[in-house]
């Protein structure tokens, strides 16, 4: 018999913020809103895109290029494929890592229609020669490309149809000057509010045809991590458990026990967040502390820190970020019940 190395896999983090399996990334495509109007939250990245978007079509042309950045799970793929289908052209998707080659590219940029859609993902990992094909792509719609070796190699220019290119990271900071400058449109997503989560779960509940309680949605949304595809995957979970112990529906009680089992706690931290923090306040005396210092610590990557757990725990005020390293502040020290040394009562207390 032959042993799957999957079996071993370790479970996935019921809140990371990374689609955890092809199974689910399917049925992610599932539940993606295909339209702006059906795009919760976001109102100024949205209210933006509608006008340059409309301005786009109603002169034919290709929309300016648009840099899409913000944690992971918040929307940026679905944004690209709306703003594909808003403009009415095809949607090309690849992504920085696997452009290994320049004539990746260019093959890519060739195949073009006027006006289409080049959406590439991890934009900030994209390496320097294949970026180097990228600018005069952006600015003039033009590539230059190597023909034969050697001495006999020379150089040629190829005209390309105009086109729009949607990047998206969720590392703004790591991209280049000259890449980053070249972005007309750069929109900045940010964490849901719980009532914009609830709307996207109860969308989603009619689209799974889970009979859910508004008061049910409402405690799978407080508990997201402010980030839609936790929301979604919570949701999934919630229901499960109200199909086996509960009578199918999610109300608010089939919520708050499903959600405990899955150890999310009232403020949707889960273990990998109390980690940390429990981490910082007692091993690091509250800090500061410095990230590898943290990674060492709890066993994580420091880009999965960076990217996935630390946003929220700093957008929600429960670490902060300095020079000198990461500090837990009072919420923090309150959430796990430990009472604040003097220093922190000094920093923080008002
Ligand atoms: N504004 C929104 N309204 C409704 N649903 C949303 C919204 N944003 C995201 N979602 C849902 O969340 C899921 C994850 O979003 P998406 O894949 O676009 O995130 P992402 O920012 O591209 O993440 P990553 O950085 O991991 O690539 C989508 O499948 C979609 O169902
Ligand atoms: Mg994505």
């Amino acid at each position: 018999m032959s042993i799957q190395t999957d079996d071993f896999a370790p479970a996935p983090r019921v809140v990371s913020a990374a689609p955890a399996s092809p199974k689910e990334e399917a049925i992610e495509r599932a539940l993606r809103p295909k339209l702006l109007d059906e795009y919760v939250g976001q109102a100024k990245v949205r209210e933006q895109l509608e006008i340059f978007i409309g301005a786009a079509r109603k002169r034919s042309e290709a929309l300016d290029h648009v840099l899409l950045f913000g944690p992971p799970g918040l929307g940026k793929t679905t944004l690209s494929h709306i703003i594909a289908q808003e403009l009415g052209v095809n949607l090309r998707q690849t992504s920085g890592p696997v452009l290994e080659k320049p004539k990746d590219l260019a093959a890519l940029l060739t195949n073009l229609e006027a006006n289409d859609v080049l959406f590439i993902d991890e934009i900030h990992r994209l390496s320097p020669v294949v970026e180097e094909i990228l600018y005069p792509a952006l600015e003039d719609y033009q590539i230059d490309i190597m023909i034969g070796e050697g001495p006999a190699a020379r150089s040629i220019k190829l005209d390309l149809q105009p086109f729009t290119l949607v990047g998206a990271t969720t590392r703004a900071g790591m991209l280049t000057n000259p890449l980053r400058d070249r972005f007309g449109i750069v929109a900045r997503l940010e964490f849901y509010t719980a009532e914009e989560l609830a709307r996207i779960v109860q969308r989603s509940a009619g689209l799974l045809n889970a009979p859910m309680e508004a008061e049910g949605g409402f405690e799978i949304a407080r508990r997201s991590r402010g980030t839609p595809r936790i929301a979604n995957r919570l949701l999934r979970r919630v229901r499960d458990f109200a199909d086996v112990k509960g009578s199918g529906t999610i109300t608010k009680d089939i919520a708050n026990r499903a959600l405990a089992m899955l150890d999310v706690d009232p403020q949707g931290f889960d273990l990998m967040d109390r980690k940390l923090l429990e981490a910082v306040i007692h091993r690091f005396d509250g800090g500061p502390v410095g990230l590898d210092n943290i990674a060492a610590s709890i066993g994580e990557e420091r880009d999965t820190i960076e990217d996935v757990i630390e946003p929220y725990l700093i957008q929600q005020g429960f670490l902060q970020r300095t020079p000198r390293g990461r500090i837990a502040t009072l919420a923090a020290y309150r959430h796990l019940g430990v009472v604040p040394p003097s220093s922190a009562e000094a920093l923080f207390g008002d």
